[in-house]
């Protein structure tokens, strides 16, 4: 039976040092940090998932600037709203609430967004920043660096690991891999195309699964032993599932994070990190 990778656990012990840290930091510079949102239209997903990201902000003390826009809003108008807040000094992140409606690109308006106030780590410069390893120096996306600190806290060993990534998007898949590699594991990257998935995943020392595929990976595409990381999140009849079989693998790995309850909580977690850290960089602390 698998030891179960506790995201909740681990967000309330990371979520109470940054609140110790947000009333130091206020006290020296006579404000709080603070977070810019930026959500366009009426996705319910991304309703729940800004609302509680705003929650979060203020549970620490950071204070949060929610900036809601109509879903036919303009991408000249978006870009505009995010130059704003660029220019506003007492803002220090910026995230727009991915996805977009589908007339907006989002790799444009990120572009906009000012490197170092790149909370999420999506701007191609954070991004060539997390592909150098170079992580002091820049901010690294939320939910990849939520992983990475699953397997710091729970003394994970990478190095010389198999390491297999399924999926490879922009703002998960990619990074990961990556930051995966930095840690010296061998890592394989597995996509909607790949040619018998189950060949990669069975010779997986460390699994993670973001397709958004729900119950993908099933236990015998799980190696016995395996470390196995959900980021997927889907609603099938009402209820949230990941991409794996978690019932079934949990008897199988050495350890699994749940969904819900495993990497999401760590991705808000994350962002309110790198607020934290983005502030801090600017102030030239
Ligand atoms: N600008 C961004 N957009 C999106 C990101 C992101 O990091 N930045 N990631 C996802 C959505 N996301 C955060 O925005 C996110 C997803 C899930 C959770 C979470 O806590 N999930 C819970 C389940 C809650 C539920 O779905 O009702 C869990 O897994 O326990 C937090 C954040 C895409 N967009």
């Amino acid at each position: 039976m698998a030891v179960i990778l506790d995201g909740k656990e681990l967000s309330k012990k990371i979520r109470g040092k940054l609140k110790e840290e947000v009333k130091e930091l206020k006290e020296k510079a006579g404000r709080p940090p603070a977070l810019a949102v930026v959500l366009v239209g009426n996705d319910p997903a991304s309703e729940i998932y800004v609302r509680n990201k705003i929650k979060a902000c203020g549970e620490v003390g950071i204070r949060s600037i929610e900036r809601r826009l109509p879903a036919n809003t303009l991408q000249e108008e978006l870009n505009q709203v995010v130059r704003e807040l660029n220019e506003d000094d007492t803002v220090d992140g910026i995230i727009v609430q991915l996805p977009l409606p589908e007339h907006l690109s989002c790799r444009e308006v990120i572009n906009y967004i000012s490197p170092e106030k790149d909370v999420d780590g999506f701007h191609p410069v954070n991004a060539g920043k997390c592909l150098l390893g170079l992580y002091d120096e820049g901010l690294m996306p939320c939910t990849p660096a939520g992983v990475m600190k699953f397997f710091e806290e729970y003394g994970i060993e990478l190095q010389g690991k198999n390491a297999v990534m399924v999926g490879h998007s922009n703002i998960v898949g990619k990074p990961l891999a990556n930051m995966l590699l930095n840690a010296n594991a061998t890592v394989s990257v597995c996509h909607v195309y790949t040619d018998d998935l189950a060949h990669y995943t069975r010779n997986a020392d460390i699994l993670c699964v973001a397709t958004g595929v729900p119950h993908l990976i099933k236990a015998d595409m799980v190696k016995e032993g395996a470390v196995v990381i959900d980021i997927g999140i889907s609603r099938v009849n009402g209820k949230i599932v990941g991409d794996v079989d978690f019932e079934r693998v949990k008897e199988k790995a050495s350890a699994i994070t749940p969904v819900p309850g495993g990497v999401g909580p760590m991705t808000i977690t994350m962002l309110l990190y790198n607020t934290v850290k983005a502030f801090k960089m600017r102030m030239g602390y």
